[in-house]
């Protein structure tokens, strides 16, 4: 996950309607006193687990889907978790590779149990269709295939992923640069520990190596405790709701700036406090806070990634 750490550290250092606010990195190290409240995975006891196999196929698809729910304002991530989850008890093959390959818009609506048609409807099953597809022609149709194969190694196992499925591949060009920021291709490798408890699926040498998840909540929530500043033009653009262009200068930064101050946060515990602390226990703890705070106001994008 170099490329990921060092392309938003890249953008952070040019970055003109962002800018990581140190001293309020530090402060906030300090209120803590380097101790990041632990919130447990699955706290809202949405997701389906059953320890084996069908998890990780459940968490794939999960992952596939996971983006972009504000369009519709009474949709959110826990419809989709507890949706898929649903299916999954009522049928076990709801989620087998060639069941994948045949949705179609009103199916997908059915299985999550949702009225209306889903936010970019006809991506969610383009994306889907590709998952199933790529599972079986590589991986003999189990996500957990392809889990085996990246060797406990998150950083190996997000190679895969981005490899061969194009859906995965949360890039942007800045300034002329590529960008990574892999956001669902980490947060299922984050899933997988998670639910798996370090264990089994969940087993990574390398779990260290993975940033946080560069969505459109934990911005918002680094933005309120004042380690993000923005300009005035972007303030005024999230604060009215307006829609910020996929791929523009603004949307990446936001994305580059909130990985690079996590990863500066991290960095802080570690010096004062002497703690090693992982990227995803911190992403856990403010995502968690953010989702919680209804008030909070947050960028708007368009994206099949986050
Ligand atoms: N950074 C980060 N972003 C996350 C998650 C999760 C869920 N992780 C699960 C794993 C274990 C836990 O128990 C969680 O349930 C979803 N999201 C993102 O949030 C947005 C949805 O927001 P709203 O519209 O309000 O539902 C959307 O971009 C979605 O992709 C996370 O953990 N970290």
């Amino acid at each position: 996950m170099e490329a990921v750490r060092a392309s938003a550290a890249w953008v952070a250092s040019r970055s003109s309607h962002v800018k990581v606010d140190m001293l309020e990195v530090e402060k906030v190290v300090d209120k803590i006193q380097g101790n990041v409240p632990k919130v447990e995975w699955d706290f809202e006891g949405i997701h389906y687990f059953d320890d084996g196999p069908l998890t990780v196929q459940y968490l794939f698809v999960l992952d596939a889907l996971n983006f972009c729910f504000w369009p519709d304002k009474d949709l959110s991530y826990d419809h989709l978790a507890s949706g898929l989850k649903l299916a999954l008890e009522k049928d076990k093959t709801a989620l087998d590779a060639d069941r994948l390959q045949s949705y179609t818009g009103p199916q997908l609506r059915q299985l999550l149990n949702w009225p209306r048609p889903l936010p970019i409807e006809e991506e969610r099953v383009r994306l889907l269709h590709e998952v199933g597809m790529e599972l079986e022609r590589s991986f003999g149709g189990e996500a957990a295939n392809l889990v085996k194969s990246a060797g406990n190694s998150a950083a190996t196992l997000i190679e895969l992923i981005t490899r061969h499925f194009p859906g995965f591949r949360d890039h942007s060009l800045y300034k002329g640069h590529q960008v990574f920021l892999y956001k669902r291709a980490q947060i299922f490798v984050a899933d997988l520990w998670g639910a798996f408890k370090g264990q089994n699926y969940g087993e990574f040498h390398d779990i260290k190596s993975i940033t946080i998840f560069a969505d459109y909540i934990v911005p918002a929530v680094l933005r309120e405790l004042g380690i993000l500043k923005y300009g005035s033009n972007l303030s005024c653009s999230i604060d009215s709701n307006s829609e910020i262009v996929p791929g523009s200068e603004e949307e990446v930064e936001i994305r580059a700036c909130s990985v690079y101050a996590v990863e500066k946060m991290r960095e802080f515990i570690n010096k004062k406090f002497g703690k090693q602390l992982l990227s995803i226990d911190i992403d856990l703890w403010l995502w968690s806070c953010g989702v919680q705070n209804m008030a909070l106001s947050h960028h708007r994008t368009l994206s099949i990634y986050y």
